[in-house]
């Protein structure tokens, strides 16, 4: 079964009598443990997009489908819960609590969301700094790590409530490019070991190579699909 489908999904801003098609029409389908990217120029529609499918913003029409539950029907509060049960985002400016550590910014969820008893947390988190390779950097708050730390960090985080979906908006727009590429390559190390789909928007080409299936957005509408495996063995 996929982890999302979505047919003719359908985005409309409105601004007092103005109107914004941001997606019109969307159809696509993301397989659970895929590495996926949404790409396009600015205003195509990626975070709306990825907004819709974290449940932090309401199709105008259309259906879409998130680990089998038609989201658009979900009410506020039905809608955070899904989230904090399924979904971790991960945002471009890495979104960290500035005054908490590294070890703290990781268990923030599970103390807000999931409310799990202490020694539970401890060992996830410490599991988690271990896979992101920032257990010696447990107790340095944000200020004190490079965007490539606080991004490891902020990767942990999304997924330290088990997560089955990984919604990444332009993860690596404030990196030099090696160490978007090693973000890419940790985001994908962590799909491997914990079977997490990863789904992400790009502008950067270089980036959008390392995804397995890209999707690309003009102006609302999915252009194409491009599975990068089925390329290298065509
Ligand atoms: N809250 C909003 N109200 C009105 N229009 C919006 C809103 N959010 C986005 N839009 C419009 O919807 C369209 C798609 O925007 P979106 O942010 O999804 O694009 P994007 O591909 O993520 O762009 P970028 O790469 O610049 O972040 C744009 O025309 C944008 O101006």
């Amino acid at each position: 079964m996929s982890l999302v489908i979505a047919k003719d999904l359908t985005k409309i801003y409105r601004a007092g009598d103005v109107e914004v098609p941001a997606i019109r029409g969307a159809d696509f389908v993301i397989e659970p443990a895929s590495f996926v990217a949404f790409v396009g120029p600015s205003g195509s529609g990626k975070s709306t997009l990825l907004n819709m499918i974290g449940c932090l913003d309401h199709p105008t029409a259309g259906t879409l489908t998130v680990l089998d539950t038609d989201i658009a029907t979900l009410g506020r509060r039905a809608a955070a819960e899904f989230r904090g049960k399924y979904i971790g985002f991960i945002f471009q400016d890495f979104n960290l609590v500035p005054v908490l550590t590294a070890y703290e910014n990781i268990e923030y969820p599970l103390i807000m969301v999931q409310k799990w008893p202490e020694a539970r947390r401890r060992e996830q988190v410490r599991r988690l700094l271990d896979a992101v390779g920032m257990s010696a950097q447990a107790d340095k708050r944000p200020d004190q790590l490079s965007g490539g730390q606080k991004q490891r960090v902020a990767v942990a985080r999304a997924l330290v409530s088990n997560a089955r979906l990984v919604l990444a908006d332009e993860p690596t727009a404030n990196l030099d490019h090696d160490t978007a590429y090693r973000i890419i390559e940790l985001m994908k190390k962590m799909r491997d070991e914990f079977g997490t789909t990863f789904v992400f928007s790009t502008h950067d080409p270089k980036i959008m190579a390392e995804a397995e299936v890209t999707f690309t957005l003009e102006d609302g509408i999915v252009l194409s699909r491009r599975n990068h495996e089925e390329a290298a063995h065509a």
